[in-house]
């Protein structure tokens, strides 16, 4: 075995903490080593966010094409989707920014790349698996950006099937005639949507009565009626879900309280959670202990219980966004540096839908804000009341402004309608700044916009 190679800091995963943090670390002086087991860029860029939204973009030019008679614009004859090239345009999106990655780590200042699987041997020393044998590396300061995978339960009769998760739906090069989605939130509907406009016939099963249960109920029923519109079905409170081969397809049970005890479908992707990729890093040997969902327990500045080891990204449970993970880079990074202090419980909750039209959310939903104990005042308003939605010809959704009624705090929004992603980015920056719900009132919003609503919906809270 080689003596181990000394560094001032070790980097566990390139994904959106990792690269970003040895870049920082590297021209603070330091000497680094970045630890990457498979493509560089991690989860977002190869299998989650940049082939997704590619996808989602591809989905939406199929849509507005077979709209286009209400634009007044002939398409002359059938729209087609080429999925050999809707996968290459989507490869190709992934694979540049993977590749970018790779240049951008190979080139940083003091950053050494070592490509393989690392396990700790101590709480300060890893062996690294590579393909030209074992290498052991020491630093007093090991950062794990390990990230997380595709949850796969053991629901009755899985093993007897064959599943898709969100790394092998996405090199299909065909439309499954019949796809059977497992899960009713973030990746269940991002490709319900996708793949029911690429063709597909689409079944959503999920276990709750509710799609997203995290969200307010009326902003649930919307996305589902907007889902429902385009042919895509739902069976909820599916509550034993079952598998088993039929011929040459896969049945899952439902067992529904209506309908049909069984779906039969072609294909079936599980999007039922994910897990963290804390299980084969042998993290007893450095004296961790995981919590009793697998994530590795941090305090607010992403600290773990054992000094000089910390945990970013979606591997300590604290977020499961690339803006988070992000976000955990720049907490260690300034905490570490000595520049002004930051914390995990400074940053305000903001994440989106990306189905068409998407949903944006920021702070807490009006079901939370009432049970956190906060008088609320709420304005909503119809996407069909936006002029800019009107001008579109998309006036799907609504939009929605939670307030504190006593202290006219800004609490929470959800805008699920064209550009309702980037709207929602008025509610936040406000929050941010601690603006009250009367002063981002008065404040001018440009025309014609969806966030100059946001004014008016404030003033008609009730
Ligand atoms: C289908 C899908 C769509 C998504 N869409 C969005 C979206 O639109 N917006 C959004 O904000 N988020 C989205 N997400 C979530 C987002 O992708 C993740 O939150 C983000 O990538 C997490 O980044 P990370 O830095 O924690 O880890 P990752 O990006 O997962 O990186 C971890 C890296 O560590 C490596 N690694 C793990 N263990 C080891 C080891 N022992 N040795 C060496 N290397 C190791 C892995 O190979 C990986 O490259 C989506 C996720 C999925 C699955
Ligand atoms: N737009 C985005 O930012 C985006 C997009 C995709 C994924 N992501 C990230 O990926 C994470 C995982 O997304 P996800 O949708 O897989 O998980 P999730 O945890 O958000 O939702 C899982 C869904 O599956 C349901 N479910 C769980 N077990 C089930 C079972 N046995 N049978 C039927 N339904 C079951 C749950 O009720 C829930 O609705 C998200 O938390 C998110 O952070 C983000």
């Amino acid at each position: 075995m080689s003596t181990a190679q000394a560094f001032d800091a070790i980097i566990i995963g390139a994904g959106q903490a990792g690269s970003a943090l040895a870049e920082k670390l590297g021209a603070a002086g330091m000497k680094v080593a970045v630890i990457e087991r498979k493509h560089f860029g991690g989860t977002c860029v190869n299998t989650g966010c940049m082939p997704t939204k590619a996808l989602v973009a591809s989905a939406y030019a199929a849509h507005l094409a077979r709209r286009a008679s209400d634009f007044g614009v002939s398409i002359g004859g059938e729209v087609g989707i080429d999925m050999p090239a809707v996968k290459a345009r989507k490869d190709k999106v992934a694979l540049t920014a993977r590749g970018n990655v790779e240049k951008w780590l190979r080139g940083m200042k003091g950053c050494t790349v070592i490509q393989g699987h690392a396990r700790f041997e101590s709480p300060t020393e890893l062996s690294v698996a590579t393909a030209s044998g074992e290498l052991r590396l020491t630093a007093p300061k090991i950062f794990i950006n390990a990230g997380g995978r595709a949850l796969r339960p053991d629901m009755p009769g899985i093993a007897a099937v064959k599943t898709l998760d969100n790394v092998s739906v996405l090199e299909l090069d065909r439309v499954p005639e019949h796809l059977v989605i497992v899960g009713g939130s973030y990746i269940g509907l991002e490709f319900a949507q996708i793949w029911r406009r690429f063709g597909a016939r689409v079944t959503v099963v999920e276990k709750s009565p509710r799609l997203l249960g995290r969200e307010d109920e009326e902003v649930s029923a919307a996305i589902q009626a907007i889902l429902e519109a385009e042919g895509i079905a739902f069976r909820l409170s599916a509550e034993c879900i079952s598998f088993r081969p039929h011929g040459e397809q896969i049945g899952v049970g439902v067992n529904c309280e209506n309908g049909a005890p069984e779906v039969i479908g072609s294909d079936v992707l599980l999007a039922v959670g994910r897990r963290p990729n804390t299980d084969d890093l042998r993290l007893e040997k450095a004296g961790i202990t995981l919590d009793e969902r697998g994530y590795i327990p941090v305090n607010d500045e992403l600290a773990t219980a054992v000094p000089g080891i910390w945990a970013l990204g979606d591997c300590n449970g604290r977020g499961a966004f690339t803006h988070t993970s992000w976000n955990d880079f720049e907490i260690v990074a300034a905490n570490l540096l000595g520049e002004a202090p930051r914390r995990v419980s400074d940053r305000i909750d903001c994440y989106a839908l990306f189905i068409d039209p998407p949903l944006g959310r920021v702070g807490m939903t009006e079901a939370q804000a009432r049970k956190a104990g906060h008088k609320v005042r709420v304005g909503s308003r119809p996407m069909s009341r936006v002029g800019r939605a009107v001008e579109k010809g998309e006036t799907l959704g609504l939009m929605k402004v939670v307030i504190d009624a006593d202290s006219d705090a800004l609490l929470g929004a959800a805008i699920l309608g064209v550009g309702g992603d980037e709207a929602v980015h008025s509610v936040l920056a406000a929050m941010a700044a601690r603006q009250t719900a009367t002063g981002l009132a008065h404040t001018v919003l440009i025309h014609p916009t969806v966030a100059e609503l946001i004014p008016t919906v404030i003033g008609g809270a009730s």
